[in-house]
């Protein structure tokens, strides 16, 4: 299978109708891969918080619609990233929640998968009180792969990853908006979630530096074993990288660690 990652550069000073345009044109870009990925909340920036109200779009908007041509002319699986999605209210005319929501298209442009971002960055500020949570795994079968989406901070959460596992996921896919300042912990999670869960992980973020927030770019894929296949540097970037997707059954056919899985010690002992 051939991924291209779009590390793709969110800076300062370019219209959100620009960076779609470029970002459709990138996505045109890759015929002949099979799966192609966009980092986390790329049309904003993750760190521009006062644009996420502004910029919402329906699950049904601008980017999908540019996005699912895009899919379309490459003949790609896109994960188109995430956009700051505003939901439909409760009354006609009312505004619903806001949500991280990342949007995977089949190469006919069609839906494939919607998923909501968990864990909210910020603790009491920024994304963590202007959004709202998702509450469902998301998991979307490829032709010889099965993706489970995550987005960004839920890298640090081993236990949505897990679930992930559990509903069949092989193929990681973790679109985020990463900053310089935790760039080695960007690096050791992905190659974390990869071990513990034996699985590919491909994690792309963004370059550049919007709302005074330098990113790390350095997107990466990672194997089942925890070797990194590719990573790139910190500017924009197509990071290309081909890879096995029987590896992962392999490996845990090999070293079937997660056999050794222990249920239950969340509960209370007694
Ligand atoms: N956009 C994010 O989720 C940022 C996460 C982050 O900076 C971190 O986990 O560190």
């Amino acid at each position: 299978m051939r991924a291209s990652l779009l590390q793709f550069g969110v800076n300062e000073g370019e219209s959100v109708q620009s960076r779609r345009r470029r970002a459709a044109a990138l996505v045109r870009e890759q015929a002949g891969a099979d799966l192609v990925v966009l980092p986390e909340l790329w049309t904003t920036g993750a760190f521009a918080h006062e644009d996420f109200a502004r910029e919402a779009e329906p699950l049904h908007g601008p980017t999908l619609e540019a996005m699912a041509a895009a899919a379309r002319d490459a003949g790609v699986w896109l994960h188109a990233g995430s956009v700051p999605e505003r939901a439909a209210g409760d009354f006609a005319g009312d505004d619903g929640p806001l949500y991280n929501t990342s949007l995977v298209l089949s190469p006919d442009g069609d839906l494939a998968a919607v998923y909501r971002k968990i864990h909210r960055f910020g603790f009491d500020r920024g994304e963590a009180v202007l959004m709202s949570a998702g509450d469902a795994l998301v998991t979307v079968p490829l032709p010889h792969t099965t993706l489970g989406v995550a987005t960004c901070y839920d890298l640090r959460f081993p236990e949505l990853f897990r679930g992930l596992v559990d509903v069949g996921a092989e193929t990681l896919v973790v679109p985020a908006g990463w900053p310089e300042r935790r760039r080695a912990h960007w690096t050791l999670l992905a190659r974390a979630r990869a071990v513990e869960n034996q699985a590919y992980v491909l994690a792309c973020g963004t370059a550049g530096t919007h709302a005074g927030v330098p990113q790390a770019g350095h997107s990466i894929v990672v194997d089942p074993w925890g070797e990194v296949l590719a990573e790139a540097g910190p500017g924009e970037e197509v990071l290309t990288v081909d890879f096995d997707p029987a590896v992962v059954a392999k490996t845990r056919e090999q070293f079937p660690a997660l056999k050794d899985r222990v249920l239950g010690l969340d509960r209370p002992h007694r």
